[in-house]
């Protein structure tokens, strides 16, 4: 496997939090670890998705992410509200060159699985027209259920090669964190990875180490 697809259950899931500490272990691994998230949006300035995890690859964010627009929306959404296009066939080419350029590539989508690049054209889609075995990422309490089962179940519909659920964010301060990851492995068949809420962002060395386990490393 010489990539993975970082999706999840909504935005603001943690997919960048998950990408940023894979890229950190498997660089302290000594593999070298590239990033990509095709389309940004919410972006000003410099995209902070890509800013994040290029801090740990040392890539160019050029490099990372070359698709941005400025409001905060589906990739989709913004293309109807400021117009511009984009290829797809190009991007998938630009993943095909930063493959022979990294031993091993992330791929960050933008919000949920089911969200829109284009019309008809979903992240779900995505995936499995790029081959990408995925990791998918969950809130950790309540509401996390049945968005963490749709997205199951949607990318299984899809045929999409899941590698793994991560519930992402436990505080202890809400209840059903105590029975929500039971609740999923049930639901799925798949023993979700647990992560806590993390001041700073970078998780300690163990979870990370369980985090690129779910990758093969
Ligand atoms: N386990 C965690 N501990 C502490 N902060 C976290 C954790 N997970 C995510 N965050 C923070 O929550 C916010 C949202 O996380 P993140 O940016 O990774 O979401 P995302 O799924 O990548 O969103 P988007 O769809 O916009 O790409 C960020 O500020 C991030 O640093
Ligand atoms: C702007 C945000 N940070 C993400 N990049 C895009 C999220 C799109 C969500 C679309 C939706 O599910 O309604
Ligand atoms: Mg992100």
């Amino acid at each position: 496997m010489r990539a993975v697809f970082v999706t999840a259950t909504d935005t603001g899931v943690g997919k960048t939090f998950v990408s940023y500490n894979l890229a950190l272990t498997l660089r302290e691994m000594g593999v070298k670890v590239g990033y990509f998230k095709p389309i940004e949006t919410d972006v000003r300035d410099v995209p902070s998705d890509g800013a994040m995890v290029c801090s740990v690859t040392g890539q160019e964010v050029e490099e990372a992410v070359p698709v941005r627009f400025r409001l905060p929306l589906s990739p989709y959404a913004a293309l109807l509200e400021e117009g511009g296009d984009f290829s797809l066939e190009e991007l998938y080419q630009h993943m095909q060159s930063l493959l022979k350029k990294y031993e091993f590539l992330i791929v960050e989508g933008a919000g949920g699985i089911a969200v829109p690049i284009k019309k008809g054209y979903d992240y779900a889609r995505l995936a499995k027209e790029w081959n990408l075995p995925v990791l998918l990422v969950a809130r950790a309490g309540l509401g996390t259920i049945n968005h963490t089962y749709l997205s199951w179940f949607y990318m299984k519909t899809q045929g999409i090669n899941l590698l793994g659920i991560i519930m992402n964010g436990f505080s202890g301060k809400d209840v059903s964190e105590r029975t929500n990851p039971q609740i999923v492995e049930e639901l799925t068949g798949i023993k979700p990875l647990c992560l806590p809420y993390t001041e700073g962002g970078e998780l300690p060395p163990h979870l990370r180490r369980s985090l690129a386990s779910l990758i093969g490393f």
